[in-house]
């Protein structure tokens, strides 16, 4: 067992930690070399996930050319950076991206973007309602993992598992990816509802208006209803959608209490995809013909192009139409 886990944010911590969590030797590559020392001198990173002891079979390098005798490496950057990261990879190796976004310029998913950039790689997605602390603490949690090769799938997913640790295989790649980069843009949305006080009403709502934004441009995309309404889609937007242990839920929050997007933005050290995956995703369902009224909301709010109560407002006064 030789598995790599590049990106030492708290999601590729928490990932390196769980794999680890039997005693297995896993390696952690992260950009910070005070990530790097922290990780293998005191088994903490406390710049992404503080407080959780990690395993001393995790060490960790800031060298990707120390990766290259692993035999499965996790790709957890945020998603603007999968493409330089998986670039830099030594090659073939079998990759499992678990970062959730899609790529600004070219429109493309994770999976897209990693086979272009390692064209000899074998690809999976691991992607589920995960808040890292919990997964790191051990708490039980079912995450989705994607194979277009259901013999890969099934072989990676042995190797993932964990007692508290549960994959649920599937051979819809798109279906996975697309749920958990539309399932950020909504929980910016349902954020906005708790900053502004809207109610819980207000939050079921754009849950499950948005799951239907989310369905329709999944269908178009070729993803299946089953993948949508499983744990990368609505598990994941579902929880994204209810805590402000989620960054997306956060800064939606801060938008909904009047502040202003940039503000909120500027000088992030943790990433909050949703604020990137919004405008690609706006103009990719906009190419498609998907109308998805309330990603438009958040991308009219985190570009300041309109007050909180017209865009509110501009949602409330839609036509009337069939569920
Ligand atoms: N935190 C969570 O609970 C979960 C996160 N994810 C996904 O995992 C991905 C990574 O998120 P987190 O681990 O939470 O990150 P984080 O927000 O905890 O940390 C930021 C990460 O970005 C990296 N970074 C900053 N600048 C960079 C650059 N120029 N090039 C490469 N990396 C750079 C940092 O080294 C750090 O690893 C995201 O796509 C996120 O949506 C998925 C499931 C759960
Ligand atoms: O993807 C996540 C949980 O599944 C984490 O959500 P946030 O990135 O909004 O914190």
């Amino acid at each position: 067992m030789k598995a790599g886990v590049i990106g030492a944010g708290a999601w590729g911590t928490a990932l390196a930690q769980t794999l680890a969590s039997q005693g297995e030797h896993v390696r952690l590559w992260a950009l910070e070399p005070d990530v790097v020392s922290a990780v293998n001198e005191d088994h903490l990173n406390p710049l992404y996930l503080p407080n959780i002891p990690l395993s001393p079979t995790v060490d960790a390098t800031g060298d990707m050319a120390d990766m290259a005798d692993r035999d499965l490496l996790l790709i957890v950057c945020p998603a603007q950076h999968l493409r330089t990261i998986v670039t830099g990879l030594p090659a073939g190796l079998p990759l499992v991206l678990c970062s959730k976004g899609i790529e600004a310029g070219s429109g493309l998913l994770m999976s897209e973007v990693a086979r272009q950039a390692q064209p000899r790689s074998p690809i999976g997605v691991l992607s589920g309602p995960t808040f890292a602390h919990e997964v790191a603490r051990g708490l039980p949690t079912a995450i989705t993992l994607a194979c277009e090769d259901a013999e890969l799938a099934d072989r990676i997913a042995a190797r993932v598992a964990r007692p508290a640790f549960r994959p649920y295989v599937s051979d819809d790649v798109v279906g996975a990816e697309i749920g958990g980069a539309v399932k950020n843009v909504l929980a910016i949305a349902c954020g906005v509802a708790e900053g502004a006080g809207l109610g819980l009403n207000a939050r079921a709502s754009l849950i499950s208006r948005g799951f239907a934004e989310m369905t329709r441009f999944g269908l178009a995309r070729g993803a299946r209803v089953e993948t949508l309404s499983g744990l990368s889609g609505l598990g994941d937007l579902v929880l994204t959608c209810s805590s402000t242990n989620s960054r997306n839920f956060s800064l939606g929050k801060g938008l909904g209490e009047g502040k202003p997007a940039g503000e909120l933005l500027a000088n992030r050290r943790t990433v909050a995809e949703g604020a990137f995956t919004a405008p690609v995703l706006r103009e990719a369902a906009r190419a498609a013909s998907v109308e998805m009224p309330v990603v438009e909301a958040v991308c009219a709010l985190l570009e300041d192009a309109a007050p909180l109560g017209a865009v509110i407002d501009a949602l409330l006064a839609r036509p009337l139409r069939p569920e």
